[in-house]
Parts: C-alpha cells; structure tokens; sequence
C-alpha cells in the first residue's frame, strides 16, 4: 500500500526543466496514468517519480521522500526501452527482480524461485523460462521485462508504456494481471500509456501532459474528448462509450 503525492515537480536533463510544476495525488491502489503526445515529458516524469533524473518539487511515497536504496524495495520501474543483457536465460533475468529483498551476498531463497515461477506462468512465459533474451521476440522481451519488475512484489508499480509490442491479448492479460495485484494487495500503479482506450478501460485518473505541462487530469471521461485531442494530438478521433461508461477512442480518416 504506497500512496503517492507530487507536488509542483519540474525535472529534466539539463540547465532547463522539460516538465513543469506538475501536481498530482494517487491514492493507494489507484491506477493513474500519464498520456499526451510524443516528447511531452511522460517519461521524464515517470523517471523524476523513481529518482532517476534530477527533479524540483516533492515526490512523497505516504508522506515521505524515502532515500534511493529504500525506494527500491517500494518501487518497481520499467523503462520504455530497457538495455537487456542479451546473454542471461529468462528466469535469471526475472530473479534479478529479487534483489532489492536479498541480504548482502545472500542467495535467492525457496520463497524468491517460487514467485519468479508464479510470475513467468502469469505473463506467459513458462515455456521461455530457459532461453536466452537475445533470442525472444519484441513481445516477449516486453513481457520478460514487466515480469522482472512484478516478481520484485513492490507496493508501487512505474510501468512506461508497458503494452509496447504486445499483441491485444497479451495487452489485455497484463493490463488484467496489474488491475488484480492493486484490488487484491493495494499495489498502486502509475503508467503511461499511448493506447488512450486501454487506459481509459484501467485508470482511475488520466493525466494528459503537453509540452512538460499539465493540459487536463481526472477521470478519463473528463479527460478523454474529441476537442482535447484535436488539441492535444492533433488527432481527428471519435469518443464512444461502453455500457460501463469507458471511453473508447476511435481514430477516425479525415475527409481528403
Ligand atoms: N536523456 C535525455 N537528454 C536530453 N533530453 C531528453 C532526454 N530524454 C528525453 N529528452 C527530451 O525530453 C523531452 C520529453 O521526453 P520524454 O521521453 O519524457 O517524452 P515522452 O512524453 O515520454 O515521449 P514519447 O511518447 O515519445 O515516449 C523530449 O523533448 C525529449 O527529446
């Protein structure tokens, strides 16, 4: 159970900010996720949550700004783009997951190989567990990788872009699988994601950021408008609705 406030947050690579005083609160269990166009700073902003760039502001995990090591065994964070070590077998790969919660020179117990076996069979990856990284598909990096990040069983969940190659129902089963672990244990999920329908299915609370700033935020459909993404996307779309009330964007051709 992890909840998590931002407040006035600025951060970036150098001398200027490439997001700018982004306020946000998520509560424990909450599903809140980050989306706007290519280069408006989601990223960043997920990488100033986890303490990886420098970052103006205050990022409090229930109430307080914990130092790095400790955050590791809060936080799990999955980059866009992780750089594999190609050579390593799956299994091994998803037992570094299990690091932050080992003793100094302590060896994975009975305990660690069991939630990496639970963790591999949840994102479909029992059948790869001894193959080597360099040889799985796109998809099924992506899945290696989220299932590094799910077996180190943190309360606080930084996924970015975490449906990124995956086929509609490995999408789906994942984006299932994180909706479960915040309803069953309170895992508190922050993501971004450019499939605006999926996220608008699974958060509570969307954050649409434009140029580092903040253009909209709250329920996705608040959020989630015709005239936003025009705005925002330069997107010609059409919002429907399911019977639960989940927007569900449709891009739609443009008369020529
Ligand atoms: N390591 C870096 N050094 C300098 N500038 C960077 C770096 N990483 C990103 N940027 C710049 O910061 C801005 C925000 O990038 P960021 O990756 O946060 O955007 P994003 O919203 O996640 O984009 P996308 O949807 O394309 O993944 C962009 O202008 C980008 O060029």
């Amino acid at each position: 159970m992890t909840e998590l406030r931002l407040r006035n947050v600025s951060a970036g690579y150098g001398a200027k900010p490439v997001v700018r005083d982004v306020s946000a609160e998520v509560s424990s269990g909450g599903w809140f996720a980050i989306v706007g166009p290519n280069g408006a700073g989601k990223s960043t902003l997920l990488k100033a949550i986890a303490g990886l760039v420098p970052c103006q502001g205050t990022v409090e995990l229930d109430g307080k700004t914990p130092p790095r090591k400790e955050k590791a065994r809060v936080l799990g964070y999955a980059p866009q783009n992780p750089v594999l070590p190609e050579g390593l077998t799956v299994t091994d790969y998803v037992l570094l997951g299990r690091t932050p919660h080992l003793g100094l020179l302590a060896r994975e117990s009975a305990t660690d190989v069991s939630i990496v076996e639970d963790t591999l069979e949840r994102l479909d990856l029992s059948a790869l567990a001894g193959r080597k990284l360099r040889t799985l598909s796109g998809g099924e990096q992506q899945r290696t990788v989220l299932a590094r990040v799910l077996a180190q069983r943190t309360s606080l969940l930084l996924l970015d872009e975490p449906t990124t190659g995956l086929d509609v129902g490995h999408a789906q089963a994942l984006l299932e699988r994180l909706d479960l672990l915040r309803r069953e244990d309170g895992t508190t999920v922050v993501s971004t994601l450019h499939d605006l329908t999926f996220a608008a299915q699974y958060a509570d609370e969307l954050l649409l950021l434009d140029g580092g700033e903040v253009a909209a935020s709250g329920k996705p459909a608040e959020v989630l408008t015709p005239q936003r993404l025009r705005d925002h996307y330069a997107a010609e779309t059409e919002v429907l609705h399911t019977r639960e009330g989940h927007p569900v964007v449709a891009p739609i051709r443009r008369p020529t």
